[in-house]
């Protein structure tokens, strides 16, 4: 459905995205990760048609030229992009005009839209007086007006509250499920494990992608999971069996090459008189995954 063929973008000097070849299908929910200049904006835009290649080839349902793709595709930005001063409605009926729809379609698709994304009460209020949560839910309906077949998002849900980024996914799930295919950025680890495939990206690369069990059955290493109180873990950790140390909440994830390395590092800190609350291997987690690949282990 999509394909990307040796895609690279560059910013005078900088690059944005680095050669990354990619194949999205119909139906999926395709998950971007990767920390903050990593290129996942850039990589949506040019999808999008907002940002041409410097080099490659980009597919969208066989279509290479841009002005085919944008009707194929619906795209929420990462900042909010719509009328302020406007009211839900006026925004989308905006939009819908914009699309060159006519006002009886206009006003019936506003209708569904504002339904399905639960703004349908609020849509005499003005874009700007909407929380951040109804922000992207508005976004989101904007992106519909034209019924696309691809869904572009980018970032949609930081900084919204928790329970407003289920409900949003709850939606994305409603939505995919009636056909549509969806590209989705997120720093959410908890967002990336609902994805179908996920591509990790790194200073404009895709270091890996895969299922997000895929990811986690092929990451070549152990974690051990370690509670205890002491400000200097990590340095007293700084030995061969051990590659990393990384603090996840209140505990530590101790990463190590085989099960052997479990007893070492009792050992070691014992040896260095700390009291071990727990110490038990687990499972690796996306994100242990994700540290691995941004700090090039794997
Ligand atoms: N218009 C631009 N001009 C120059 N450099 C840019 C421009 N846009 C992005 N970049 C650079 O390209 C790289 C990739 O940026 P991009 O915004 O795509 O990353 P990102 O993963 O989306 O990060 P973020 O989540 O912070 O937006 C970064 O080094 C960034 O500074």
């Amino acid at each position: 459905m999509i394909k990307l063929e040796h895609v690279s973008k560059n910013y005078g000097r900088v690059m944005g995205v680095k050669d990354v070849s990619l194949e999205i299908s119909e139906g999926e929910i395709f998950g971007l990760v990767g920390p903050d200049g990593a290129g996942k904006t850039t990589l949506i835009r040019m999808i999008a048609g907002i940002l041409s290649p410097t080099e490659g080839e980009m597919r969208v349902l066989g279509a290479v030229n841009p002005e085919i793709i944008k009707e194929y595709l619906g795209y929420v930005p990462q900042k909010f992009s719509l009328y302020g001063e406007l009211t839900v409605q006026e925004n989308i009926f905006l939009l819908g005009s914009l699309y060159g729809q006519r006002k009886e379609e206009i006003e019936e698709r506003a209708n569904q839209i504002l339904d399905f994304t639960k703004l349908l009460p609020f849509k005499e209020r003005l874009a700007d007086h909407l929380s951040g949560g109804m922000k992207q839910k508005l976004a989101l309906a904007a992106g519909l007006m034209h019924r696309p077949k691809i869904f572009l998002l980018d970032e949609p849900t930081t900084g919204v509250d928790p329970v407003s980024r289920r409900e949003f996914w709850q939606m994305l799930y409603r939505l995919n499920k009636d056909g549509m295919t969806i590209i989705v950025s997120t720093p959410y680890m908890d967002e990336a494990e609902l994805c179908s495939r996920v591509a990790f990206m790194h200073n404009g690369i895709v270091a890996d992608c895969n299922s997000p069990q895929g990811l986690r059955q092929t990451y070549p290493f152990r974690v051990l999971e370690l509670s205890a109180k002491d400000p200097n873990i990590k340095r007293y950790l700084a030995i061969p069996s051990v590659l990393e140390c990384n603090k996840f909440g209140d505990k530590y994830h101790v990463i190590v090459k085989d099960r052997a390395a479990l007893k070492e590092v009792a050992l070691t800190l014992e040896a260095a008189g700390l009291v071990i609350e727990a110490l038990k291997e687990i499972p690796p987690t996306l994100e242990d995954v994700f540290v691995a690949l941004a700090s090039e282990v794997i």
